[in-house]
This record gives structure tokens, sequence and C-alpha cells, in this order.
């Protein structure tokens, strides 16, 4: 991998490296774009075949990033951490977590973290120990806690958006919906469909998620087979690059006619996105629809977490998924280019303004 080669594809700020020996710790922590204000991302923690493959992730879950505080209206900038987990890694994970929150602390707030797939408030309180640019813990004075309620929560209203487009009704009753990944965001995002009156399929790759599903009502669909029946919406909320060549196709003879799920980085590549508009589908760009959590533990910074000041910013997410859909329709372009075109339209914009001088610059974190 020439690192210097992709850091400029698509400009990225920082990239930086973080070993400990005595905890095992490898953590990749990328900042994309800060012209908005401090980087925020949650920690991934995750096993990895190759190296690479964790810097890939880093890199484009903080450019996604990037993308989502812009087009929510966050004074945020771009960032995300990628942990290394190796399964034979004994040590306990508050040492781990410490020893990150150590490296947090000394990129002296350009980064602040919050939990992913693999993390929870318990590890946000252990990097909390050492370090105050964390969002999203237990303990910390005015924090919202864990954000995956709101996160689940904008995107069933922003599902319910994109059905309206698809289906002509924002009603999710009597709907199929097949929801790859039960975890967190998934588990409560079922929980609301099912209450709609929505059939919901499930499928995880661990049995207590499973079984969790199970027990609330879905049925459950193995993960290689989920696009063999006939189902009106997929919702992705396991990893990203569902979307590819070879799920497309699969998606198209399901019948699916709607896209819309909580996982970052849906589309393997872009040119998916363009094929998703040919193919008729209604695709919720990922990171408008999955923009509850940030919006959540941004508000924090706000003098303390208020639940529904933070609530109102979360509903707003369906008016956003419909103005999305109206810039694709004006401009001729797919969704996921709307979408780019709205985040880029305000990063243009205030990047200007960072030209004038200021002797110790504002920002959400010395407010
Ligand atoms: N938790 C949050 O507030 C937010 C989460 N997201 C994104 O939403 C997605 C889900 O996040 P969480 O629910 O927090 O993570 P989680 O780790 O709690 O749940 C993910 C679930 O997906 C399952 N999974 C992984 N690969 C799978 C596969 N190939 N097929 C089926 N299941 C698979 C895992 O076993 C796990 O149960 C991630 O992409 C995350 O980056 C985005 C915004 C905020
Ligand atoms: O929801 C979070 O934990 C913080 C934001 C984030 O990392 C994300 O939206 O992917």
């Amino acid at each position: 991998m020439e690192i210097f080669k992709s850091m400029g594809e698509y400009d990225y700020e920082q990239l930086v490296f973080m070993q400990d020996e005595e905890t095992g710790l490898k953590a990749i922590t990328c900042i994309h774009d800060t012209t908005l204000g401090p980087s925020l991302g949650g920690t991934r923690y995750w096993t990895y075949e190759k190296e690479e493959d964790a810097i890939e992730d880093a890199m484009r879950l903080a450019r996604g990033m990037t993308y989502k505080a812009a087009a929510s209206g966050l004074p945020l900038g771009g960032g995300k951490t990628v942990i290394i987990k190796d399964p034979a890694n004994q040590v306990s994970q508050e040492a781990l977590f410490r020893a990150f929150g150590r490296f947090v602390e000394g990129l002296n707030g350009r980064y602040i973290t919050a939990a992913d797939v693999g993390t929870t408030t318990v590890e946000m309180d252990y990097i909390y120990q050492e370090t105050n640019y964390v969002a999203g813990t237990g303990l910390k004075p005015g924090t919202s806690g864990n954000p995956s309620p709101s996160t689940a929560h904008g995107v069933y209203v922003g599902m319910k958006a994109a059905a309206k487009k698809a289906f002509g009704t924002d009603s999710l009753e009597g709907k199929t919906i097949i929801i790859e990944g039960v975890g967190k965001v998934g588990y409560l995002l079922a929980e609301a469909a099912l209450e709609e009156g929505a059939k919901v399929c499930a499928t995880d790759l661990f049995n207590g998620p499973i079984e969790r599903a199970r027990d609330l009502g879905c049925d459950i669909v193995d993960a290689n087979e989920m696009f063999e029946m006939q189902a009106d919406i997929y919702a992705p909320c396991a990893l990203g690059a569902s979307i590819n060549d070879d799920s497309l196709e699969k998606i198209k003879k399901a019948g699916i006619k709607v896209i819309a799920g909580a996982a970052n980085n849906q589309l393997a590549e872009p040119r998916h996105g363009d094929k998703l508009e040919e193919m008729g589908l209604v695709y919720a760009p990922d990171y408008i629809l999955n923009a509850g959590g940030l919006i959540q533990v941004a508000d924090e910074f706000n003098g303390g977490y208020n639940a529904a000041r933070a609530r109102m910013s979360v509903d707003r997410i369906y008016d956003q998924i419909e103005k999305v859909f109206k810039i694709a329709e004006r401009d001729g372009i797919p969704t996921y280019k709307a979408a780019d075109a709205l985040a880029e339209e305000r990063i243009k914009a205030i990047r200007n303004t960072r030209s004038i001088f200021t002797q110790n610059g504002k920002s959400i974190i010395n407010r």
C-alpha cells in the first residue's frame, strides 16, 4: 500500500499509527478533514486479515464521518479509529482501551472518539479515564451514553421517508424487511419495524444476536441465503461494502425496492451507487440515514446532553432523506451523489472562511 498516494486520493489530513507492546495495542486513527471542527468518529474493535484492510477501513470510515457531520450541519470534522483485535491477546480490556485513551489525549482535541462496532459505553469509560476527548461514555458529566438508540431511530425514520418514495406511503406495515446484522443498532431497528407491523427477517454471524432477534419476533435467515426470499426493504446493519457486484444481482432477484440501513460505507465502490439508480432502487445514502448517533454525541458539547433537543435533530433525518431525493431528481444524479453534493457544498463554504486569521480559534470542544 502506498500510504501517501492513498491519503492524497481524497485529501486525508492525518493517519496515526499507535502501538503498545505491553497491552498489544495496535490502533490506527485516521483524521480525514477538520474544516468544520475537530474530527469525531467511533472506535471499531475488529479482526482483520491484513493490516492493509484495517488501514483501508479506518480511512474509508473517517471520510464517511466528514460527510456525515457536514451533511448533518454539525461543527465537526471526520475521523475514525480501528483497533486491530487479536483474539489471542489475553490483556484486560481496561488496559487496552486505557492505553488507547492516552494516545487520543496526545492528539490534543484533533480527534474525539466514540463507540462503533465492537465497542460500547464500557470501553468508552476506560478511554475516559485517560482523556476527555471521548463521547458516548457512561460516566462523563453531561454524557449521552450509548448512541445506538439514536442511530436506530434515525435509520427508522429515514427508512420511512425512503419507503414513501418507493411505495407511495411511509408506513412499514406489511412490508418485509431484511436486516443484516442485529447488533446494537440492527436489533433496535428490528424492534421499531416489528412494532409498526413489518415482517422482519434477521441475519447475523453470531448466535447471541440471532437468538435475541428470534426472541423479539424476527424470522431468522442464513447470511448466505438472505436474498433467496422476496422482500421489500434491505437494511444493511453490519459492516460495509455489502452492496457489491455479487449482491446487486441477488438484491434485484429478491424484488427489493428500498435499501436503507445503518452500516457505514455500504457501497463497495461508487459505481455500485450508479448501478442501484439504473436498477430503479431507492437508496437512502448511509451517512445521511445513520447520523443519529453522531447527532446524539455531538449534543453533549452543547453544555451537556439534552435528550429532547437531540431527538428533534434525529427526527429531521426524515426531511434530510427527502431533501437528498429532491436534489437527485432535480440534478438527474444518483442519491449517493446528491448526498455528497450536500456535504461538499457546506465544507467548501466554511473552508473559505478559514482564511480569516484568529489568534485562538473557538471550536465545539472549548465552548
Ligand atoms: N452504533 C452506532 O451508533 C452506529 C453504528 N453505525 C454503523 O452501523 C453498523 C452496525 O453498528 P453496531 O450495531 O453498533 O455494531 P454491532 O457490532 O453492535 O453489530 C453489528 C452486528 O453485525 C454482525 N455482522 C458482522 N458481519 C456480518 C455479516 N457479514 N453478516 C451478518 N451479520 C454480520 C455482527 O455479528 C454484529 O452482531 C456498523 O457498520 C457501524 O459502523 C453507524 C453509525 C452509528
Ligand atoms: O455513533 C457514534 O458512536 C459516533 C459516530 C460514529 O462513529 C458513526 O456515526 O459512525
